[in-house]
């Protein structure tokens, strides 16, 4: 094991997404990206059964990628200075019927921010479940009330088949790195106000601009 593998913990992947917020209440694109990359690093700990699912993520964030390293990369600093530029630009594809703008900004991000909200519950049934509770019934659980609404009866069959390769509870809490499944509660507690706050304001943003529902 070396040093990266052995420092790196879900605790530093959870907290970093109190970086991507400032004091201003901006969305700091480069630490959202960041925060994501570590948990495709998480999933991919999981096992190959979660691959396709890590595939999906890292092609968007190498969108994001993308723009945040094109001549347009100013206005790709935050989610608000992103959303700005895009609508006020029309690259975004708010009428349902055209897709032109497969690749937008904003329509990725939508993609991460719902998956944002599936995390969150997750992590909130994880911490408040008991001993006994399974992880892939809080997964889907999370996964029914948050993502599946949006994705077609193939993925949501080999998302189902993908949950029930989840380890247990304990140690699903302890491949977190962060101790005991005890300590690993604890620090979900510290940590989901910071995905909360995250959440909560990029889902303000797009309702705002009625950017939910974007193709
Ligand atoms: C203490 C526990 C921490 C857990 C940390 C887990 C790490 C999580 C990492 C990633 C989470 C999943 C992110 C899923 C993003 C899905 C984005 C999406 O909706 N993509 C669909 C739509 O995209 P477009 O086609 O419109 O471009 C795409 O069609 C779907 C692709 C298949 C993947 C969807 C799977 C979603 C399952 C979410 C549960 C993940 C289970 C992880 C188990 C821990």
């Amino acid at each position: 094991m070396d040093a990266s593998e052995r420092d790196f913990n879900l605790k530093v992947v959870l907290i970093s997404f109190k970086q991507c917020l400032t004091d201003e209440g901006e969305v700091l694109l480069d630490h959202y990206i960041d925060s994501w990359k570590g948990l495709v690093r998480f999933l991919n700990s999981l096992g190959a059964v979660f691959s396709f699912i890590s595939k999906d993520v890292v092609s968007k964030l190498q969108i994001m990628e993308r723009l945040r390293n094109s001549p347009q990369s100013e206005h790709y600093t935050s989610l608000q200075s992103m959303v700005a530029y895009e609508v006020s630009n029309k690259l975004v594809d708010i009428d349902h019927r055209s897709c032109r703008h497969p690749n937008s900004g904003c329509r990725t991000v939508l993609r991460l921010h719902r998956a944002l909200h599936w995390l969150q519950l997750f992590l909130e049934g994880l911490r408040t479940s008991s001993e006994n509770d399974r992880t892939s019934t809080l997964c889907s659980d999370a996964y029914n009330t948050t993502l599946a609404a949006y994705h077609s009866w193939i993925v949501r069959q080999a998302v189902t088949v993908a949950f029930c390769a989840l380890p247990s509870r304990k140690v699903f809490l302890e491949s977190m790195n962060v101790g005991s499944s005890e300590q690993a509660v604890e620090m979900l507690g510290e940590a989901l106000p910071f995905i909360e706050h995250v959440y909560d304001i990029s889902q303000k943003l797009y309702a705002e601009h009625s950017l939910l529902d974007l193709p």
